[in-house]
């Protein structure tokens, strides 16, 4: 059933997939906001012998390979790394429409992905990650006083925690603890990045480039309006805190303002750059790399914290479990919070972040890697210039890996060592939540404590509970989902605090 297309393929097939609709591609068929259920669909329809792991389709004139197994996204994107690093061509047009063609998640494989990778693994690489323990923690508790105060607004106070904790690293930046007017300046330009850039809009776009001249008042040309207030925010987000980072340097002749990744960065350059000209090259990288963290970061960690809310709604039971471990460290009546000393202790929750990163991962398809050459792979074809989609969904419900896919079951983790520094190390059981090879995430051991840190004191303090009436079963069946490169569940809960309210304060207070 594998299909030929009428070009040079040097006699091989390319891999199965569902026959091309002429002209459209196959983009009828795809639920676009959720397009990650359709491939993992047409992987069990199309694949050889069922498993579907690689799947071909064409929207438009795109190549699409949609890597469904972890084994051959392994096989092709670690092991031939050099040939699948790079980033889809057709996804840069729409990056400049936005404004946003510096951003280094989307960067093609070269020497400025290079210096913007460089960058951020000088400050989030493993070892550097636990000096960032301190504002994870004041920011979970900042999280906590902010649920005390209106539980119902959660969704926003995992922004304001995800985004808050990028600021602080990045540039030292101390947002308001609520209401922050530049947080949300950036949720409104992330909505419009997690909207639109994405491997099936920019096949679309580059097919239709009229869809890019539409005046913006015209029925449907929401994608011109989102480009032309993205464009509007982006030099607001990416000069003002770089500027705090300049001026609090220039004032600090003692040397001693926080570090953070852009002031380390600008002092490496001043102690290395040659001349005039590399500095000015280097600073503009720093500055572009320093405003790709939010994007990176931002939606990534907040939707992560909604699947974990989502979970702990669903199955009371582990809830109890995970509150009790806690509860036996630092006492049933909250003698003090959590800390990060006390997670080699808690194996149980070690493991409630590890089923969250995996129930439900939250990039679905990963970003889109390309081919930089024609390649060969186990007897198929895959052209060059191919856009190349991880789908972690798909391997997130892999049941051999995972019996019962569905099912949230942190006691999947417990019989192996669920070691503080697991999650993010190496080749963990869900490292595939991080992405792939050259491209894997930058930021995932940092991630990974600002997991724990919000987990672990959301557990402690709160009770989370179903909506009245919200009648949602344990395989999630009928839960909505946002669309777009990340996605998060939107859902009714009740958030109610565990202890008295008086204590957790002063609690908190004692810290700060
Ligand atoms: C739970 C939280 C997070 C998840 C699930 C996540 C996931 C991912 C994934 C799937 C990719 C694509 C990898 C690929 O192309 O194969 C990625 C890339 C990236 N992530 Fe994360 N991420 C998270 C948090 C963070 C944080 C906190 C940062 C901090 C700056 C960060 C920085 C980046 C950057 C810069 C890239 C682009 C890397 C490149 O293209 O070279 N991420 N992330």
């Amino acid at each position: 059933r594998s299909l030929l297309k009428r070009r040079d393929t040097k006699g091989l097939p390319l891999p199965p997939g569902p026959p091309p609709l002429p002209y459209v591609g196959n983009v009828i068929g795809v639920d676009t906001d959720h397009p990650w259920l359709a491939y993992s669909r047409w992987g069990a329809e199309y694949g050889n012998d069922d498993t579907g792991e690689i799947v071909y389709s064409r929207l438009f004139s795109q190549d699409i390979v949609i890597l469904n197994s972890e084994r051959v996204a392994r096989d092709l994107l670690d092991r031939r790394s050099h040939n699948y690093s790079t980033r889809p061509p057709s996804l840069m047009r729409v990056l400049d429409f936005f404004g946003v063609e510096f951003s280094s998640i989307f960067l093609p494989y070269s020497d400025r992905w290079r210096l913007h990778r460089r960058i951020f693994h000088q400050a989030f690489r493993a070892e550097a990650a636990p000096s960032f323990r301190p504002i994870q923690m004041r920011n979970a508790h900042n999280m906590v006083l902010n649920l005390l105060h209106s539980s119902v607004d959660y969704g926003t106070h995992f922004h304001t925690f995800s985004t808050s904790v990028i600021m602080s690293i990045v540039y030292d930046y101390t947002t308001l603890p609520r209401d922050d007017p530049f947080i949300a300046l950036v949720e409104s330009s992330l909505e419009i990045s997690v909207r639109e850039l994405r491997a099936e809009v920019a096949a679309v776009v580059g097919e239709f480039p009229i869809l890019e001249k539409l005046p913006p008042w015209f029925p449907g040309a929401s994608f011109v309006r989102g480009a032309i207030l993205q464009r509007s925010l982006v030099p607001k987000i990416v000069d003002i805190p770089f500027e705090h980072v300049k001026k609090n340097m220039a004032s600090d002749a003692a040397g001693t303002a926080a570090p953070s990744m852009v002031s380390d960065a600008l002092l490496r350059i001043s102690e290395k750059a040659k001349d005039e000209q590399e500095t000015a090259l280097l600073e503009k990288a720093v500055k572009e790399a320093s405003s790709s963290g939010y994007a990176a970061a931002s939606e990534t960690t907040t939707s992560t914290l909604y699947v974990f809310l989502l979970a702990m709604v669903l199955y009371p039971e582990v809830q109890a479990r995970a509150q009790e471990e806690i509860d036996s460290i630092i006492g049933e009546d909250l003698k003090r919070l959590p800390d990060w000393d006390d997670r080699a202790s808690m194996p149980y929750v070690a493991a409630v972040i590890r089923e969250t990163l995996r129930w439900f991962p939250v990039v679905p398809l990963g970003i889109p890697h390309a081919t930089v050459d024609d390649d060969v792979y186990e007897g198929y074809y895959i052209p060059k210039g191919a856009t190349v989609m991880a789908n972690t969904w798909s391997m997130a419900r892999n049941p051999e890996k995972y019996p019962n896919p569905t099912r949230f079951m942190p006691e999947r983790y417990m019989s192996k060592v669920a070691s503080e520094e697991s999650v993010a190390h190496g080749r963990d059981d869900i490292s595939f939540a991080f992405g792939f090879g050259r491209r894997v995430c930058v930021g995932r051991y940092v991630a990974d404590a600002s997991l724990f840190a919000a987990v672990v004191n959301i557990l402690a303090i709160f009770q989370v509970e179903r909506a009245p009436g919200w009648t949602v079963g344990p395989d999630c069946e009928g839960v909505q989902w946002t669309g777009g490169v990340t996605t998060h569940p939107v859902f009714p809960c009740i958030i109610s605090p565990r202890h008295a309210k008086e204590r957790v304060e002063e609690l908190i207070r004692a810290q700060s």
